[in-house]
């Protein structure tokens, strides 16, 4: 049966992520595609709810754990669901009246066969509804909605106040960014095409040709993107090809490339010549690269599924390049990917650092001498960003390559020994780390 009501859809989604494990932003673009013939402003209702519930979960059930006997985490899932997304529209929506939401609440506990607790949702709902104004939360964990380990930990890192503009940038909407790629029009003639379509575009202020984008409906309708003239990519992220310094003729190697990114960016730079490999785990991950790169239109680059941790002798010193852009534990990306807050435990840290050291040192093989790996992660934890750079330095034959001058400007003072860890809410980007290292030539 086809569905129309989008809160039950976001019901659906939400209970598929908080309830299933499934990841956030696959559940919800799934559901996007599937629920096409919707009217555009119940996707985007859809979109704001499912995505403010994930956001906001740690303070939704702080917020429903006070009016109600029987705390979130005893619930039932079906009913906790239903009362976080019902509280998020409550505390953070103004679209539809309180009194809505609660009706809203209630038909669906009973359209799910749960009539004998549709009392206690309307009851919990509405006391929410009238007390809202009194709701305060001194915890920060609570007030910014992220666990608390990860807040105590960037504030042994950068202090309290540093670590209280990361978590709060999270909550901030920011506007979708793009790289245009310049081997196939100029940053003018792109421009122009945005314009024709009514798109503003602004510079990021980091590479001049990352822009942010507002004012389109669905991207893939945007002329610049479905020619393949631009890709979708944070500023912080466009600097790992930038400063690996690729130039024309490189072969370049990108271990763990998906869904393109960096790839995408290499090929640009290396406008026609040389040879990208791009390299991911699964044929699915892989299909993502090629799609972006069928749509890009660049014949440089191949494809191979491979494991990054595994040696392969027929690539042995042949890259001058190798971007090791690792699996993390996306800290700083939790901006687009809530989720990654409420699934990620503070022991899985350490085995992420490990799995990078096992992937670096298969990597490291692969760089020619006086060849470059650049080492990036979309993430802020020491272990996996500083202690790993130090770790390549100690065990692999590599001396720091300089990167300070390749920086666009503002972010020069924020570059330590030739790497530099970029701060969400700080720098205005996501939270992203990046070391180059060239290898010795004996
Ligand atoms: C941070 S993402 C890469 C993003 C990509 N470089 C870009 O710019 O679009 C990390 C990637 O590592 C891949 N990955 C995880 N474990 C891997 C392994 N053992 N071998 C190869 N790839 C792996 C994941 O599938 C994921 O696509």
């Amino acid at each position: 049966m086809t569905k129309t009501d989008p809160r039950e859809i976001t019901l659906d989604i939400l209970l598929e992520v908080l309830e299933e494990g499934r990841l956030g932003h696959l559940v919800l673009n799934q559901a996007l595609l599937k629920y096409q013939y919707l009217e555009k402003q119940d996707r985007s209702f859809i979109t704001k709810l499912t995505e403010g519930t994930l956001e906001r979960l740690i303070l939704l059930d702080a917020a429903l754990d006070r009016f109600s006997k029987t705390k979130t985490e005893k619930m039932k899932p079906m009913i906790r669901t239903i009362l976080r997304m019902s509280a998020y529209q409550i505390l953070f929506m103004d679209r539809v009246p309180d009194a809505a939401v609660c009706n809203e609440a209630v038909k669906l506990a009973k359209k799910r066969k749960f009539q004998g607790l549709s009392g206690f949702v309307n009851g919990v709902l509405r006391t929410l509804s009238r007390e809202k104004g009194k709701l305060e939360f001194t915890d920060p964990s609570v007030r910014f909605s992220i666990p608390g380990w990860m807040l105590s930990m960037w504030e042994s890192d950068y202090g309290k106040e540093k670590a209280e503009q990361i978590a709060a940038s999270f909550l901030k909407e920011r506007p979708l960014t793009v790289r245009f790629n310049t081997s196939r029009a100029s940053v003018e003639e792109i421009l122009k095409s945005l314009e024709s379509q009514g798109i503003a575009a602004e510079p990021t202020g980091f590479l001049d040709t990352v822009y942010s984008i507002s004012g389109y409906d669905h991207l893939e309708a945007v002329e610049a993107f479905y020619e393949g003239l631009m890709t979708v990519q944070d500023p912080s992220s466009a600097l790992a090809a930038h400063l690996a310094g690729i130039k024309a003729g490189d072969t370049v190697l990108d271990i763990c490339s998906a869904p393109g990114g960096k790839t995408l960016h290499a090929a640009d730079l290396l406008k026609g010549t040389g040879r990208v490999e791009a390299r991911d785990l699964t044929e699915y991950k892989i299909s993502l690269v090629e799609q972006n790169l069928f749509r890009c239109g660049f014949a440089n680059v191949e494809t191979k599924v491979w494991d990054a941790r595994i040696f392969d002798p027929e690539m042995e010193e042949k890259a001058d390049v190798v971007l090791a852009d690792l699996p993390c534990s996306g800290l700083g990306i939790i901006g687009k990917k809530p989720d990654i807050k409420l699934r990620l435990k503070k022991e899985d840290l350490g085995e992420l650092a490990s799995l990078q050291r096992e992937i670096l040192s298969a990597a490291s093989r692969y760089v020619k001498p006086g060849g470059t790996l650049l080492y990036s992660t979309c993430t802020v934890d020491r272990a996996e960003n500083e202690e790993n750079a130090a770790w390549i330095l100690e065990n692999l034959p590599f001396h720091k390559k300089d990167i300070t001058g390749r920086l666009p400007g503002s972010l020069q003072a924020d570059c330590r020994e030739n790497q530099i860890q970029l701060l969400p809410g700080i720098h205005g980007c996501d939270g992203f780390f990046l070391a180059a290292f060239e290898k010795n030539r004996e």
